[in-house]
Order: C-alpha cells, then sequence, then structure tokens
C-alpha cells in the first residue's frame, strides 16, 4: 500500500510543481507566520494529537460529512494538544484547504499528515499553515530524510519522524539531532492489522537513540488507539504523544468523542 500512495504522490507533486512555484508559496499570508511548538505542545498537555481524516485505505469511508471548521474546533476546546490534518486526496480524502482551514479557525499545532517526499511539499506545508510535517522513514532514503529534515528546520517546522518497525531504528539514529517527535506507527501497512505492542517493543531503543543525540524530542505511538486503558498504559511506559483518527472520527460527534475520551485521562 505504502509502494502504491508513494507511486502516486510522485505523479501528483510532479503535476503539482508544474502549477504552483516556490516563489508563489512564499508569498502566502501563513508562509511568514510563527509557527507553535508540537514538542512543548505534547509536553504540557493531554498529548493527544487528534486527526481530521474522511477516509483511509484500510477503513474505506470514515465520515465524509464533517465539517473541518467544527471537528478541529471542537478537538482543540476537547483538550487536544495538537491536531493533525489529511492533506492527501487520492488515499484519504483529504485536502490542502482543509489544513489552511483548521489553521485559520485554531491556535494549536498543526501537523500536515501526508507523505513528504519532495521539499515543494514542505513549502507548501509552510504555505497552508502547518507547525510540524512528516517524515516515514520507510519511504525516505536516510539522504532524502536529512534533506527534508534539513529543509523543514530552515523553514521553521518541527519534524515528526515515523517509523514503522525496528529496522528504521537506524534511520532515526541518522536525524535523531534535528527531530522534534519520533513516532512509532502501531499499523502494519501489509496487512493493515494494528499491534501496540509495536509501540510497547520499541520505546526502549528509541529513547536509548534519544540519550545519545542529546535531543530531548518527543515520542508518540500512532495508529489503533481506540481504549483508555492503552494510552494509559502507553503513557506509563513513557510515551507522550498519542495520534488517533478512527476512534474520533467514526463517532457522529467527533469533538464529543475525544472530549469524553481525553476527560478520562
Ligand atoms: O490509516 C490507514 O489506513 C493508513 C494506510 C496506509 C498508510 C497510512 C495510513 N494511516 C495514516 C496514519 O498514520 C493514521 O491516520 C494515524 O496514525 C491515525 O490512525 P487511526 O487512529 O488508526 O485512525
Amino acid at each position: 500500500m505504502l509502494e502504491k500512495i508513494i507511486l502516486h504522490k510522485h505523479k501528483e507533486v510532479a503535476l503539482l510543481k508544474k502549477e504552483i512555484s516556490i516563489e508563489s508559496l512564499k508569498q502566502k499570508p501563513f508562509f511568514n507566520r510563527k509557527t507553535i511548538s508540537f514538542k512543548n505542545a505534547i509536553r504540557n498537555g493531554s498529548g493527544i494529537i487528534a486527526e481530521f481524516k474522511r477516509k483511509s485505505p484500510s477503513k474505506g469511508i470514515i465520515n465524509d460529512s464533517v465539517d473541518v471548521i467544527e471537528i478541529t474546533q471542537g478537538y482543540a476546546s476537547a483538550g487536544a494538544s495538537a491536531l493533525s490534518v489529511l492533506t492527501d486526496t487520492e488515499f484519504f480524502g483529504g485536502q490542502i484547504s482543509d489544513l489552511e482551514i483548521a489553521r485559520s479557525y485554531n491556535e494549536i499545532p498543526i501537523l500536515r499528515k501526508d507523505f513528504m517526499i519532495d521539499e515543494f511539499q514542505i513549502y507548501r506545508a509552510k504555505a497552508s499553515g502547518a507547525d510540524l510535517i512528516l517524515l516515514i522513514a520507510a519511504v525516505l532514503s536516510p539522504k532524502k530524510c536529512l534533506e527534508l529534515a534539513q529543509k523543514a528546520k530552515e523553514l521553521n517546522l518541527e519534524i515528526l519522524l515515523e517509523i514503522h518497525a525496528e529496522e528504521e531504528l537506524e534511520q532515526v539514529k541518522e536525524i535523531a539531532h534535528l527531530v522534534d517527535a519520533v513516532g512509532v506507527n502501531n499499523r502494519n501497512l501489509k496487512t493493515f492489522t494494528v499491534d501496540i505492542e509495536e509501540s510497547m517493543r520499541l520505546f526502549d531503543k528509541i529513547q536509548k537513540i534519544k540519550q545519545g543525540s542529546k535531543n530531548d524530542f518527543v515520542v508518540i505511538s500512532e495508529s489503533g488507539l481506540s481504549e483508555v486503558e492503552t494510552v494509559l498504559k502507553l503513557k506509563e511506559k513513557g510515551f507522550q504523544g498519542f495520534l488517533m483518527g478512527e476512534h474520533f472520527m467514526k463517532h457522529q460527534n467527533p469533538a464529543k468523542a475525544c472530549k469524553e475520551f481525553i476527560e478520562k485521562l
């Protein structure tokens, strides 16, 4: 699935680069805004990163009759530390305008959740109001990952580096000095099964890298989270952030679901 997404992403980005110049992105009002620190927000709040997600390859349509303003404002009022907004259209039904709208109506950090493969997307993330971008180790060579991380830093964006498996820890080592968050994605992208134990297995190894790098990034668990007890177990292990999409979005009132979840933490 990841291969299929990335193949499509290369075509999408090539087309966009023909239509939109980096110079024009630099002229957008959000491009020069002061970003809000995701890392600080995670450390000082509930740790919940609430995701705006209409559909996904694993679940199909989750909720496609949703209003981005109502839901993201609802998440923020519910006590989410940060928002994650999916901007991929083909596989997740998102739009870059979802991010721009969410930015216009919220004052908490926002992750542009997309498959970043080219610096153009980082300029676009900044121009559309993101505070943080996602780098997925499984789809980037170490060289590309470093290049994109450096570009993000140059634009004052924070970085969430996502891993799925132990083999990707090497990549964490390579750019540990640059990242603001390391996330373990519990979803196996071949089988789509989610296993929270993946987070548990990798936590101590990530901590070791963190100590070695002397960079105090936050550690996040992503995907398949739906039980308060699971989040409490992950918190006890040492995880600081929890990325949750489907559990809130499948609810008739995602903001209410988010509020009730955070109240129980
Ligand atoms: O969600 C998917 O099906 C998916 C498939 C292929 C690549 C990425 C995918 N999800 C992206 C995410 O990381 C999740 O949206 C995020 O962690 C929230 O997960 P969940 O709470 O399970 O909706």
